[in-house]
């Protein structure tokens, strides 16, 4: 039986879970702004990579967060609250924010369980999660002797034991090898389609970058960029490459297509705007024109992520003067370019 006083149900539009918002936040050392004036927010049943090179504040932002530091101004809230008032923190935000603080002396499992009785957690659920992390008899070893790898997970492990909705992890890939790299993927994939919000720092786009649905990318505390990757990669184009680029030319654009000669591709080089190959193919065939490549153009995000980074606007003041970046990159150089796959 329906109680007719009830309030309605929710919409169904309405997005369940737990989000993270970040407004204003600032953080100065001295006179020195880690974090500055800083806005994002992060959605429920996706995972936000958390991305700024080293030194940009993305460390002192999760602290935040967390109640571990007091901020200079602004503030981050966790399902509407801040972290300091949430009535069942444990069960709401799961985060691990650097591999080592383990007693050396404790097993892994041991750890955990000190961690689920404060909390009124079984011991089952423990045992639970060393299997979900995959360190099932590892854990029963002294985490003193644990590799990056192994501390990465009994971390990720803790995070998770009191089920919550929201997961902050601090460079969760670092010391995993590419398969628990690929593990880990796994993993968050898994859990942000159960609807948890995940947010997943990292200083390197390119280890983030097949995980990640969204990204927000930090400079010296200062957002340079936030939105999902298929923002970040632009819409497709396709390169062909024929020895008739002029007609072949006139008959994509007679076709609806947008496009033109591509020269820094090489000579006979066409980019039509879309990826819609099968059409593109069917045209050229039609009309003849011989086809001796065909493939889609997307913005390298290595790139474009040093670009925003590393622009003269944002360089890095933890390098000014240090010179380009990693293998030559430096601020000088623009998203021009294509990854060649
Ligand atoms: N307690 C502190 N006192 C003074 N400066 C600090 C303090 N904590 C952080 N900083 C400085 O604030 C800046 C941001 O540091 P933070 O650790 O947040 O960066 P990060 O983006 O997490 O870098 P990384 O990728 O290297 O971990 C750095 O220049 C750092 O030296």
């Amino acid at each position: 039986m329906t109680d007719a006083t009830a309030p309605p149900a929710p919409p169904p539009s309405a997005p369940p879970g737990t989000a993270i918002e970040v407004e204003g936040l600032s953080k100065k050392f001295g006179d020195f702004a880690a974090v500055d004036d800083l806005s994002f927010r992060v959605q429920p049943g996706r995972i936000t990579g958390f991305l700024g090179p080293n030194g940009a504040g993305k460390t002192t932002t999760l602290r935040m967060l967390l109640g571990l530091i007091r901020p200079s101004a602004g503030r981050g809230l966790i399902g509407g609250q801040r972290y300091a008032d949430l009535p069942a923190p444990l069960s709401t935000v799961g985060a691990a924010l650097e591999a080592t603080n383990f007693h050396p002396g404790r097993t892994g499992r041991n750890h955990l369980r000190v961690l689920a009785a404060t909390h009124r957690i079984p011991d089952a659920r423990v045992d639970e999660l060393l299997e979900l992390v995959g360190i099932p008899a590892a854990a029963r070893k002294r985490a003193g002797g644990y590799s990056m790898g192994m501390r990465q997970r009994l971390g990720l492990a803790a995070a998770l034991l009191g089920d919550p909705d929201v997961l902050i992890l601090d460079e969760p890939a670092n010391g995993l090898d590419p398969e628990g790299i690929r593990w880990l993927r796994g993993l968050l994939r898994h859990l942000a389609g159960g609807g948890k919000t995940i947010l997943v720092s990292s200083h390197l786009l390119s280890e983030v970058e097949q995980t990640v649905d969204d990204v927000v990318i930090i400079a010296n505390g200062q957002l340079v960029r936030q939105g999902s990757m298929d923002d970040l990669h632009g819409d497709p184009n396709t390169l062909l490459r024929t020895s008739d680029a002029d007609r072949l030319l006139r008959m994509l654009r007679e076709g609806g297509f947008t496009a033109d000669h591509s020269p820094e591709h090489g000579p006979g080089a066409l980019r039509v705007v879309g990826d819609d190959m099968v059409r593109i193919g069917d045209l050229a065939l039609a009309g003849g024109a011989p086809v001796h490549e065909m493939r889609t153009l997307r913005t390298d995000l290595e790139r474009l992520y040093f670009e925003l980074t590393e622009s003269p606007q944002h360089q890095n003041r933890n390098r000014a003067g240090a010179g380009p970046g990693p293998e030559g990159v430096g601020p000088m150089n623009t998203v021009d370019g294509e990854d060649q796959r």
